[in-house]
């Protein structure tokens, strides 16, 4: 089966108007597991707080089994089929909801983030089963809806599974990364994200600026001067006790960093920029991978249209995240956010509100690179690929990768298949056939060299 139908269903997580979406999207998925042959579940995880105060259902986790025989490891593979938003009208070249086969590549909302990848894992299943060939290890899904706005409901789940579902699986694999290249590449580190909301609120209606501006303080003027408070033009946090929670660069890291083949040039070119904020390899690398930053992404309640509406917002709220690396807390970032923001406003001496509040709370995952299963991986990236995968570490977060490794004890591998230029998030998102294709076979592969592995 073809990703068309899944692309068409607009789960964007974040959008509580489109949740009986995300509840199709799972149906669908679990759907796709049964015919295939799975022992499939839909796990209830309860419900979410809105803002307002009112609750909705969240997306049921879906978790699958194939096979369940004690001689055989047992993998665990994790994936999500919830989006970011997507609108033809943020500059789209095509209908976002609609997947589009130009030139090789598959276009459309969730192509790599992470819907495609996660069906070339229901492939990898399917291929053995319409080959009649037993599968080489037990395989078992767990697919949820809600990644990207912070898993909410899954780490309450694994901690209550983690003596059943979880109980005789070996290894959990990831798939929901990108290559750094042209190369394939295995993953062993993602950064966590602290998301945060700053309110200000001001005069109890919008104003007109003619008739108010100039008399009153304005919640837009206090949030833009707390925000431009945050980071340096140079990119340093200037959030208190941030920066020094940071791991040190190793030496070792260093080197490893250095022998990766990796071109700021084209770099520079895909996105469209003729400065980084670094112009060396490894300074560029650790700046993607093991530092924090700051990101803003917008604000509520401020004029955005076309136009020149000339009101002065009586309520805003910026959004802004913070990733996180070793050996960054986000229950200490929340604290430092919270009481830098609350100082830097009382220092504007301004009548309005300021409310900060952390909505998201992902901690980074690292895993050691020496671990077999990596072995595993570079073995089954030669076979199809016939080069050395890069090791690398992905920028972006998975939020439930840190609690699969703390509360199951589990070994995790990130095995991407998605195009360092797949565009994630933005316009235009893709995956390209190739990589759909050559990393079902990718993925096949490797399931042959775990069944090779002696038990870790
Ligand atoms: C790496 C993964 N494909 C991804 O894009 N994850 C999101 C998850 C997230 C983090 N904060 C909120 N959602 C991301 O890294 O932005």
């Amino acid at each position: 089966s073809d990703p068309w139908p899944w692309i068409a269903v607009e789960s964007d997580s974040s959008d509580v108007t489109k949740r009986s979406d995300l509840h199709r999207m799972m149906d669908m998925t679990a759907e796709k597991l049964r015919l295939i042959g799975g022992s499939v579940e839909m796990v209830d995880v309860g419900t979410q707080t809105l803002p307002n105060g009112s609750s909705i259902a969240l997306p049921k986790v879906v978790t699958a089994r194939f096979g369940e025989d004690p001689s055989k490891r047992t993998v665990c593979v994790y994936g999500h089929v919830d989006v970011q938003p997507a609108k033809k009208e943020d500059g789209w070249a095509t209908d976002p909801y609609e997947l589009t086969d130009i030139d090789g590549n598959l276009y459309g909302r969730g192509a790599s983030d992470n819907k495609a990848p996660v069906l070339a894992w229901i492939h990898t299943v399917e291929v053995y089963k319409a080959l009649n060939i037993d599968l080489p290890v037990n395989v078992k899904f767990i697919i949820e809806g809600m990644e990207e706005t912070g898993s909410n409901g899954l780490d309450d789940m694994i901690v209550a599974q983690k003596d059943s579902f979880f109980s005789d699986v070996d290894y959990i694999i990831i798939s929901d990364c990108v290559w750094l290249s042209k190369r394939p590449a295995l993953t062993y580190g993602t950064r966590g994200n602290c998301y945060f909301f700053a309110e200000v609120e001001g005069p109890k209606k919008d104003l007109h600026s003619g008739v108010y501006g100039g008399t009153v303080m304005e919640p837009m003027t206090d949030l833009i001067g707390i925000l431009d408070k945050l980071i340096s033009p140079s990119g340093k946090i200037l959030i208190p006790g941030i920066r020094e929670a940071v791991a040190h660069l190793s030496d070792e890291e260093w080197k490893m960093y250095q022998d990766i083949e990796f071109d700021l040039e084209s770099y520079k070119r895909e996105i469209g920029l003729s400065q980084l904020m670094y112009s060396n390899k490894v300074d560029l690398l650790a700046h993607r991978w093991r530092h924090p930053t700051v990101s803003i992404h917008g604000i509520e309640g401020a004029f955005s249209s076309p136009g020149t509406k000339t009101v002065i917002p009586a309520k805003v709220i910026a959004k802004f995240s913070i990733r996180q690396v070793p050996n960054m807390d986000p229950a200490m970032v929340e604290k430092q956010v919270t009481d830098y923001l609350h100082s830097v406003f009382a220092k504007r001496k301004s009548p309005n509100k300021l409310n900060v509040t952390m909505v998201i709370g992902a901690k980074p995952w690292l895993a050691d690179p020496k671990h077999p299963l990596y072995e595993a991986g570079k073995a089954a990236v030669k076979r199809v690929f016939a080069v050395e995968p890069d090791l690398i570490r992905e920028g972006g977060t998975i939020p439930i990768a840190r609690s699969f490794q703390d509360v199951t004890g589990k070994s995790i591998i990130m095995l991407p298949i998605g195009g360092f230029d797949d565009g994630l998030h933005s316009q235009n998102e893709k995956i390209s056939r190739y990589n759909y294709m050559e990393g079902t076979k990718l993925f096949i592969a490797f399931l042959h060299e775990v069944s090779q592995m002696e038990k870790h």
